[in-house]
């Protein structure tokens, strides 16, 4: 669906700067694939590059060097015709909505029917009313957007960004000026669009909650770099970037997670043990078998459970496990071949 190649943006001047100063190198030698029907997530830290980066997907920002392609079209050699064309086939939608606030809900999702001068009044109201539906605001339909709540706006938002259905949907910071009880809701909302039309979603965000939530794979961005991608619970899982962990650590759901990743010296009580601790990593339906009481029954090792998670990834079940290992080293070696046989990771922390 998209596929970039070697991308650079380089900015001439330093944002706000009143003289010349040294040009900023926003994006660096970014290559990635973005497959079709997938929600693809960027995530960094503030100034990380993921605004630039995800505005060179409709050219709103032009690369300094480069390729974009989408659906094998090199969208960074379009002119102006073909650009306004690219973004009939993109919709977009903000962090702080941009609707057109002289204009009531349904003129604004009608706005983008009508400037394509393709459709007949009667054929714009009944696309209008049908994207009502789906984002679940027919009853709104006659008011302003200063009488709707951020939520209701944003609605409003993915109704207009859907109007002339595109084949792709860019979310900048979607739900960061939104509580979390409507950030769920508006996550939940994408997800279920996604799965109806087949739309391929690329969001970018500064919240791990937001790429757990919904997000199929991800990229994490560092100073204008891609620094880790991957399925978004192997990233998450096995954060190998300082920038990922910090991240990963800071976000509250994670917070037994983050205790799990960090080093042996944080488990409660480390002093008494004696034998190796070891944590387990398992990802999917095996989560809920019971494989440690098959290997208790197994070997006369003991297995002694010291702090664990059991939770979900997007539609995912995972576990992590911080356990004590205590026996002979041919027990120890068997519990870890029958582990190894059930892909469950292991590794020894102390
Ligand atoms: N128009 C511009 N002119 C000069 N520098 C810019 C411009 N836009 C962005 N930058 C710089 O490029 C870098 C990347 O900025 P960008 O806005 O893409 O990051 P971001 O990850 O989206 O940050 P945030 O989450 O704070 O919005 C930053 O150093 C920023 O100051």
């Amino acid at each position: 669906m998209i596929r970039i190649e070697q991308l650079h943006k380089t900015y001439p001047l330093e944002r706000n700067a009143k003289t010349a100063g040294p040009p900023v190198a926003a994006l660096s030698d970014i290559n990635l694939h973005i497959q079709k029907g997938e929600i693809f997530g960027i995530i960094g830290r503030s100034g990380a590059g993921k605004s630039t980066l995800i505005r060179t997907l409709n050219m709103l920002e032009r690369p300094s060097s480069g390729r974009v392609l989408v659906e094998d079209q090199d969208i960074t050699a379009l002119d102006n015709t073909g650009l306004h064309k690219l973004r009939q086939r993109i919709g977009m939608i903000f962090q702080h909505f941009n609707l057109l606030n002289a204009k009531t809900v349904a003129a604004n999702i009608d706005w983008p029917l009508k400037i394509t001068g393709k459709y007949t009044q009667q054929e714009r109201n009944a696309r209008v009313a049908e994207l009502l539906e789906l984002v679940g605001l027919s009853a709104q339909r006659d008011k302003y957007p200063s009488q709707l709540s951020g939520g209701q706006k944003q609605r409003v938002g993915i109704a207009r960004a859907l109007a002339n259905t595109p084949h792709l949907l860019l979310c900048d910071e979607a739900t960061s000026a939104l509580d979390p009880e409507t950030t769920q809701s508006i996550l939940r909302l994408l997800l279920d669009i996604n799965r109806k039309l087949g739309l391929t979603i690329v969001l970018i965000t500064h919240e791990m909650q937001v790429i757990r939530t919904i997000c199929d794979r991800v990229a994490v961005i560092e100073a204008g770099r891609i620094v880790e991608s991957g399925d978004v619970a192997e990233v998450f899982l096995h954060p190998q970037h300082a920038v990922t962990q910090s991240m990963v650590a800071e976000s509250t759901p994670f917070s037994a997670e983050a205790a799990l990743l960090q080093s042996a010296a944080s488990v409660p009580g480390i002093e008494q043990l004696r034998g190796q601790l070891v944590r387990l990593t398992y990802v999917g339906d095996i989560t809920y078998q019971p494989i440690l009481s098959s290997i208790a029954a197994a070997t006369p090792a003991l297995i002694t459970i010291l702090q664990g998670t059991i939770a979900r990834i997007k539609d995912t079940p995972y576990g992590q496990l911080l356990v004590e290992l205590r026996g002979e080293p041919e027990h120890i070696a068997q519990v870890f071949s029958t582990l190894d046989q059930h892909n469950i990771r292991h590794e020894v922390l102390a």
